[in-house]
């Protein structure tokens, strides 16, 4: 019964947990494009596919809308995400994107847009194999509709659809377990104003803590502390993108990100993504490298707040500059453009300084996957260089 649809997939399952003589690398080879199914699967008779073109204002309204009142909330149900329509564009549209791939269901009578599910290209290292996926994102199907069994149908038909592009591996994340993780992540939270976080219930007052010491507890200085500290702009592409490849070769699972990876990924981009580098006073050589991005989340019932301003940790790479300090920097100016929370996941580097930068942990994991590829023993979070949006 559990899982009745992913014990049908090309991916690592349970029982094949231990079996370490399975080979690392594809599950199943690829198919002959000729041999790909041809039309789309199909639905449930009062619904139909439909291509969401984001270039179209009233398409990514509709997207945008159906995810602000249906796609993922936390455990309690108190928050919801609420991409907004320019980090929706430029989450969906990175260089080589296929317009096939961001796949809407609506219903025949209404035409009304009920259901959502995306993919992106992406080059991934898995040790020392650079494999084209598609990282999936944004599956999405209306409050009313669910346990129809709609998406285990709008995943094969994406995978299809990747699959008729000559790709046959794909990464996505997700809150739930199911076959089978590469590794488990937990999320780290930095108040950055503890009231409002307080007063909408995301934080609750520490024990023996008053208002004024929490606030005081996570006051940050003004503005940055390393010299050099600036923000990123397009002449940065080549530093950057040298600085980043050579520090996501350390990882086991990591992009391998281009300058046009770089210039669509990390450019700053208003409201959606920011990016700051260390270029060094004396040699004017870029030593170091932080960026969030911005996601939004609804406040589900409470009177005076309906949105919950959140900062998400990006990419960060420090060769001169102490991680600790280059990631202080990365608050101070979240706090500055007045973002109520700083959230991380224990990857990469970053269990170095949660602590230490007064994140607490969250209340759930993070789950991440790879489709139709093993990987030979779970990674420790540390051994992901993974940041999907
Ligand atoms: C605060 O508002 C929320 C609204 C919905 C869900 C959650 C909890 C949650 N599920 N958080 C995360 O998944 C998360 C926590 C830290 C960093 N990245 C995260 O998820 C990213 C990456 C995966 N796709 C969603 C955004 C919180």
């Amino acid at each position: 019964k559990r899982h009745k649809f992913w014990e049908t997939q090309p991916v690592g399952q349970f029982k094949d947990k231990e079996d370490t003589s399975l080979p690392e690398g594809p599950i199943e080879p690829p198919t002959p494009l000729s041999e790909v199914k041809q039309e789309p699967y199909n639905l449930p008779s009062p619904y139909e596919w439909t291509t969401c073109d984001m270039d179209s204002e009233e398409t990514c309204n509709e997207v945008y809308v159906l995810l602000k009142n249906n796609y993922v909330e936390d455990d309690e149900n108190m928050f919801r995400f609420n991409y907004s329509k320019e980090f929706l564009r430029w989450a969906l549209r990175p260089p080589g994107f296929y317009r096939s791939w961001h796949i809407g269901v609506r219903a025949k009578a209404s035409k009304k847009l009920v259901a959502f599910i995306t993919g992106v290209p992406a080059r991934i290292r898995v040790r020392d194999e650079v494999v084209k996926m598609a990282e999936i994102n944004f599956l999405c199907v209306h409050k009313k509709l669910r346990s129809k069994r709609l998406a285990p149908v709008m995943i094969k038909e994406v995978t299809r659809r990747v699959h008729l592009e000559n790709i046959w591996q794909a990464a996505y994340t997700a809150g739930v377990v199911l076959p089978t993780p590469i590794t488990t992540c937990q999320y780290w939270h930095r108040s950055l104003n503890p009231k409002k976080l307080i007063d909408v219930g995301f934080s609750r007052l520490g024990a023996r803590m008053t208002m004024s010491r929490t606030i005081k507890l996570y006051k940050l200085p003004d503005s940055p502390a390393t010299p050099g500290f600036r923000k990123m702009e397009r002449r940065d592409v080549p530093a950057v993108t040298r600085l980043l490849k050579n520090y996501l070769s350390q990882f086991v699972v990591a992009p391998d990100f281009d300058e046009d990876d770089v210039e669509h990924w990390l450019l700053p981009t208003e409201d959606v993504v920011d990016s700051f580098l260390v270029e060094s006073p004396e040699t004017h050589e870029i030593t170091d490298f932080c960026s969030f991005y911005t996601l939004p989340s609804s406040i589900l019932g409470n009177q005076t707040y309906s949105t919950l301003k959140a900062a998400y940790s990006y990419y960060n790479v420090a060769t001169k500059t102490p991680l600790l300090q280059l990631m202080n920097d990365s608050l101070i100016v979240a706090k500055q453009k007045d973002f109520d929370v700083f959230n991380a996941l224990d990857v990469m580097e970053n269990e170095t300084f949660l602590k230490e930068l007064k994140f607490g942990p969250g209340d759930g994991q993070l789950h991440y996957y790879l489709y139709n590829y093993r990987v030979r023993q779970e990674l420790k979070p540390s051994e992901l260089g993974l940041v999907l949006l």
